[in-house]
C-alpha cells in the first residue's frame, strides 16, 4: 500500500464556512441553495408530497439545524450519520461550506425518494438541466469533434493538439449549472488564444511533455460536470486512447446526482448515445470511437460513494488510493474537486498547490475555473493585480488554473 502523506493538522487553516461574514460561501448557502431547490421543483413533475418535502428543505436553510438523513434504503445512510455526528446542534451556516453543499444535494435526493423503491427511484432531479446543457452546446460540440478528429490523425501524441484540448477542457469547466443554469448564459465557447491570458497558473506544457513520453499507460480523470465539460474530458480521453499514449483511461464518476450538473455513469452513456444520434459526421465519428472504447473496456467508467461524500480528498479510502496509485496521471476536474483537494480551507493563496495535495498517490493535473474564494499557487503581485482589475475574480468563473503536481 502507498504511504499516505496527510497535511499536517497543526498547519491546517480553518475551513471555509457560510458563517464567514460577507463571503461568497455565505450567500451561496443562504441564498443560492434555496434557488436551486426551487428550480428542482419547477423542472420536475413531482407529487405534492415531494414538493412539500422540498419546500420544507428550503425553509430549513440556513438557520434550521442539520439532521441525520432519513432515507432508509440508501447505501450511504450510516456513513452520513457519522459525517453529521460532529455537527449536532449546528445550522447550515455553522458547518463547513463544502459539507453544507454536499449535504444539501444529498437532502434533495432524500426529498425526491431517489433511493426509495417506487416511481421516483433513480430519477435524476437535475436531468432537465443536464439535457439542456448538452443540447444547447451542439455547435460547440461539432467544432470540438472536428478538432479531435483532425488531432488523432497524428499517430504520436502531438503536443500542440493535446495542449489545445487541455485548454478547451479547462474552459469547459465554466459551464456549471449550479451557478449558471443551462441556456441562460453562453458558456460553450470553443476559443482558446485570447483566453490564455485568463490562466493564472499554466503548466500545460509540462503536462503535454509528460504525456508525450507515455505509451499505453493508465490515465485517470476525477470527473466534474456532465454537458459541455464532459465533452472536453471525452475529447482528451479519445485523443489519448487513439494515439495510444494511454492504454486505458479511467473516469471516476459520482454514484448519484449532485451539484446539479455533476456527471454519473448514466450521464456518460447518455452523452455518447446523444452524440451517436447526431447527423454531423464529425460528431458521429467521435461518438463511435467513444462507444467502442467503452465497449472494449479501454475507457473504464467507475463510481464510488466517496466522490459524493462531504470529506476532503485526503480522506480517500485505501481502495481508491491504491487504485489511483496505478495511474500515470490524474486529471482533477473543476472547482468543487479542487476545493475538496484543499479541504475547502482558508489556505493563503500563495501556498504552493503541490504542498497541499502531496497526499495524492500519482502525478496530478488540476483543471479549474475559479468559482469560490479559495486559491493556491498564485503570486502576490498577481493577486494584487486581480483584486484591482476584477474584484470578482475568485468567483466569476472567468479565470482558470492548470496546475501540475509531479511525484516522480
Ligand atoms: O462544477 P464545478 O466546477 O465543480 O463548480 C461547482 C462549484 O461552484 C459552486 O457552484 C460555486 O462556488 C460551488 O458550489 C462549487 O464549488
Amino acid at each position: 500500500m502507498k504511504q499516505r502523506n496527510f497535511p499536517d493538522p497543526e498547519l491546517m487553516p480553518p475551513p471555509i464556512k457560510g458563517s464567514d461574514e460577507g463571503s461568497f460561501a455565505h450567500s451561496s448557502v443562504a441564498v443560492r441553495l434555496g434557488v436551486i431547490a426551487k428550480r428542482v421543483i419547477a423542472e420536475n413533475d413531482f407529487t405534492p408530497e415531494i414538493v412539500e418535502n422540498l419546500e420544507k428543505l428550503i425553509q430549513e436553510i440556513p438557520y434550521g439545524l442539520v439532521r441525520p438523513l432519513q432515507d432508509t434504503h440508501s447505501p450511504d445512510l450510516a456513513a452520513w450519520t457519522s459525517y453529521l455526528e460532529p455537527f449536532q446542534n449546528c445550522n447550515w451556516l455553522e458547518i463547513p461550506w463544502y459539507f453544507a453543499e454536499a449535504y444539501f444535494y444529498r437532502r434533495i435526493l432524500e426529498a425526491t425518494h431517489y433511493f426509495q423503491p417506487g416511481r421516483w427511484q433513480a430519477v435524476d432531479p437535475f436531468e432537465y438541466q443536464k439535457n439542456l446543457g448538452l443540447s444547447t452546446a451542439i455547435d460547440a460540440i461539432a467544432a470540438l469533434s472536428n478538432f479531435v478528429n483532425n488531432a488523432i490523425q497524428d499517430i504520436h501524441p502531438n503536443k500542440t493538439y493535446l495542449k489545445e484540448l487541455i485548454y478547451f477542457d479547462l474552459w469547459g469547466n465554466r459551464a456549471d449549472m449550479s451557478l449558471w443554469p443551462a441556456g441562460e448564459v453562453e458558456q460553450n465557447r470553443v476559443e482558446s488564444e485570447r483566453e490564455k491570458s485568463y490562466i493564472l497558473a499554466d503548466d500545460t506544457s509540462k503536462v503535454a511533455d509528460r504525456i508525450a513520453s507515455f505509451s499505453s499507460t493508465r490515465i485517470d480523470f476525477i470527473i466534474d460536470n456532465a454537458g459541455f465539460e464532459l465533452i472536453g474530458d471525452l475529447c482528451i480521453a479519445d485523443f489519448l486512447l487513439t494515439t495510444n499514449a494511454a492504454g486505458t483511461v479511467y473516469f471516476h464518476l459520482k454514484a448519484h446526482p449532485t451539484f446539479v450538473s455533476d456527471a454519473t455513469i448514466k450521464d456518460v452513456i447518455y452523452t455518447t448515445e446523444f452524440l451517436a444520434k447526431s447527423s454531423d459526421r464529425d460528431v458521429k465519428a467521435f461518438a463511435l470511437r467513444l462507444k467502442n472504447y467503452i465497449a472494449n473496456n479501454r475507457l473504464k467508467l467507475r463510481e464510488h460513494l466517496f466522490w459524493t461524500s462531504p470529506l476532503p480528498l485526503w480522506e480517500m479510502p485505501d481502495t481508491i488510493v491504491n487504485d489511483l496509485a496505478r495511474s500515470h496521471l490524474i486529471f482533477l476536474k473543476g472547482d468543487a474537486n479542487y476545493r475538496r483537494s484543499m479541504g475547502d480551507r482558508h489556505w493563503p493563496f500563495t501556498t504552493p498547490y503541490g504542498d497541499i495535495v502531496s497526499y495524492f498517490p500519482a502525478p496530478l493535473v488540476a483543471l479549474r475555473t475559479l468559482k469560490s474564494e479559495l486559491a493556491a499557487g498564485l503570486q502576490t503581485a498577481q493577486i494584487e493585480m486581480l483584486n484591482h482589475q476584477d474584484p470578482d475574480w475568485l468567483t466569476n468563473g472567468q479565470w482558470g488554473v492548470i496546475q501540475f503536481v509531479d511525484r516522480s
